[in-house]
């Protein structure tokens, strides 16, 4: 599992820790890890010795770790410049001892023709609300070269907290971390500004609580969820997903969340509604029910809400489907036509999957605000649904109502931006609820092995929704491996 934290809980974190070790032991365990990560990606293109370092440093610790780690390069022979943003308020440390490894201090950037690394420090945990204008002129003519631009701890000018980007911000190729992750890393915007991530270890990690504030699933992770038949097993056991999806005019949303649902490790899909005929044709294993989805017969969990327009019968639908006692997935149609106070009044689980625009409409809010703080819409949404929410889009991003970790999806890709991929991944996800993952498992695995699958089919090129569901079996054999 990958964790992040706030910035609140680094810091609580990170003064319990200099309690116990020497003073500006943290610093320079930062600065090391930091200077490291430097040498690799000069060596990329050429070597330390005699390339020229490029650092820009501001008034805080995090120009205080970027100007040791510039002072360890300049002993390996680089030629190091570090720009201030304020002269007079440079970490005095870190500034003398870049001086004396043969290092210069300037308060003009001069060429940066034959700069190889440019590495940001202007803020990193302390930094809010965007750059200031000036520190955002110099970052934007010192990365206006070729050199790779590398970010100390977080890209200056992103939000920590909650990955929004709320003014100008440094775009790095690369970012090194302490500590910890920092949500403003793995959530969308500010993870886009991030590049690659790599984290060095301070030693916090016994400081920190045990519960993060977001939490990524790895590869390890989503294979101790799966579900995996036994001896014991038969198909009733294995759990059946009711679909409740499609209508005459979307007969397709039918078929591809029953698609996506026949890869999720249920025993068998029971199919209700208009789209019967099409989904017979295409899948002849599926039980088919043209009917409502409460005459269709037993299953342990529902998807509803794919593909259902706008008719009586499929209000009808989604009341029956809320109606049930078992786990329900409400996704697309489903959504808007969803009575609030059945969904809140539900006892057995409910998971909502809707991407930007659903969200924003549920919350009466507009999709550009959703887009640019998921972390809170997300959060918000399930706290007032007393659901479980996953939200789609560039960032993935599961809540649950309580305090859970809120889940980040760390697979996709935006090859997934494409009609009916939506349809799949409520299939799935149903499938996973229907063979007894809890709801926050199901999403996150659901999500997890939809990304994986996109990613596979994709291989860097556009892909169909049928080619996201046809390639989930091997997403889920890659992750079994
Ligand atoms: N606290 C610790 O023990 C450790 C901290 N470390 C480093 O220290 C950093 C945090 O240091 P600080 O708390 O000093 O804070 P930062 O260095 O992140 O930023 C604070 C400084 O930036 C200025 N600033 C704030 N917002 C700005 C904006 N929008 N535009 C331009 N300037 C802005 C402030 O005036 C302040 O002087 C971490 O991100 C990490 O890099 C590491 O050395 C590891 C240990
Ligand atoms: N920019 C993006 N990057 C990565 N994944 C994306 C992006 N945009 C959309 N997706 C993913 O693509 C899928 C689209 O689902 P949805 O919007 O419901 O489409 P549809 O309704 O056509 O099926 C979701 O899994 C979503 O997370
Ligand atoms: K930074």
């Amino acid at each position: 599992m990958r964790h992040a934290y706030s910035v609140d809980r680094v810091r609580a974190a990170e003064r319990a820790l200099m309690a116990r070790v020497p003073e500006g032991a943290l610093m320079r365990r930062a600065a090391a890890g930091l200077a490291v990560v430097c040498g690799d990606l000069l060596r990329r293109n050429g070597r330390v010795y005699g390339s020229r370092v490029l650092l820009l440093v501001g008034s805080g610790d995090n120009g205080g770790d970027t100007l040791y780690a510039g002072a360890a390069l300049a002993r390996r022979g680089a030629g190091v410049r570090a720009v201030l943003t304020a002269p007079d308020k440079a970490h005095p440390g870190g500034r003398a001892a870049l001086l004396a490894a043969g290092g210069r201090v300037t308060g003009a950037l001069g060429d940066i023709g034959t700069v190889d690394l440019v590495v940001d420090g202007i803020t990193g945990i302390g930094g809010r609300g965007g750059l200031r204008p000036d520190a955002e002129r110099l970052v934007r003519e010192a990365t206006a070269g070729r050199a790779p631009v590398l970010a100390v701890d977080l890209p200056s000018g992103v939000e920590a907290d909650t990955g929004q980007v709320l003014g100008p911000a440094v775009r790095a190729d690369a970012t090194v971390t302490f500590g910890t992750y920092k949500p403003g890393l793995l959530i969308d915007p500010a993870a886009e500004h991030a590049g690659a991530l790599h984290l060095v270890d301070i030693g916090l990690g016994p400081e920190l609580p045990e519960r993060p504030d977001l939490e990524a699933l790895q590869y390890a992770d989503v294979a101790a969820l799966l579900p995996v038949p036994s001896g014991e097993s038969d198909k009733y056991r294995r759990g059946v997903v009711g679909v409740a999806a499609g209508s005459e005019r979307y007969p397709g949303a039918a078929v591809l969340a029953v698609a996506g649902a026949l890869h999720g490790g249920a025993g068998a899909v029971r199919y209700a509604g208009p789209g019967a005929d099409a989904v017979i044709a295409r899948f002849p294993e599926t039980l088919v029910h043209p009917g409502r989805p409460s005459e269709a017969g037993r299953v342990q969990a529902w998807v509803v809400g794919p593909g259902l327009g706008d008719s009586s019968a499929s209000a009808t639908a989604v009341a029956d489907v809320l109606a049930s006692d078992v786990p329900v997935l409400v996704d697309a149609d489903g959504l808007r036509l969803m009575d609030a106070d059945a969904v809140r009044a539900r006892t057995a689980p409910t998971v909502l999957t809707p991407h930007a625009g659903e969200a924003a409409a549920l919350l009466g809010a507009a999709r550009a605000e959703v887009e640019a703080g998921r972390l809170g819409a997300v959060r918000e949404l399930a706290a007032r649904y007393r659901a479980t929410v996953l939200l789609k889009g560039s960032t993935t991003l599961v809540a649950q109502d309580g305090d859970a970790p809120v889940r980040v999806n760390p697979t996709g890709t935006s090859w997934l931006a494409t009609a009916g991929s939506g349809d799949v991944l409520s299939g799935l996800t149903g499938s996973l609820l229907a063979a007894g993952l809890d709801p926050r498992d199901a999403a996150s695995v659901g999500a997890y092995l939809h990304g994986l699958a996109a990613r596979r089919s994709s291989d860097g090129a556009p892909v169909a929704a049928r080619d996201v569901a046809e390639a989930i079996p091997a997403a889920w054999r890659d992750v079994y491996a």
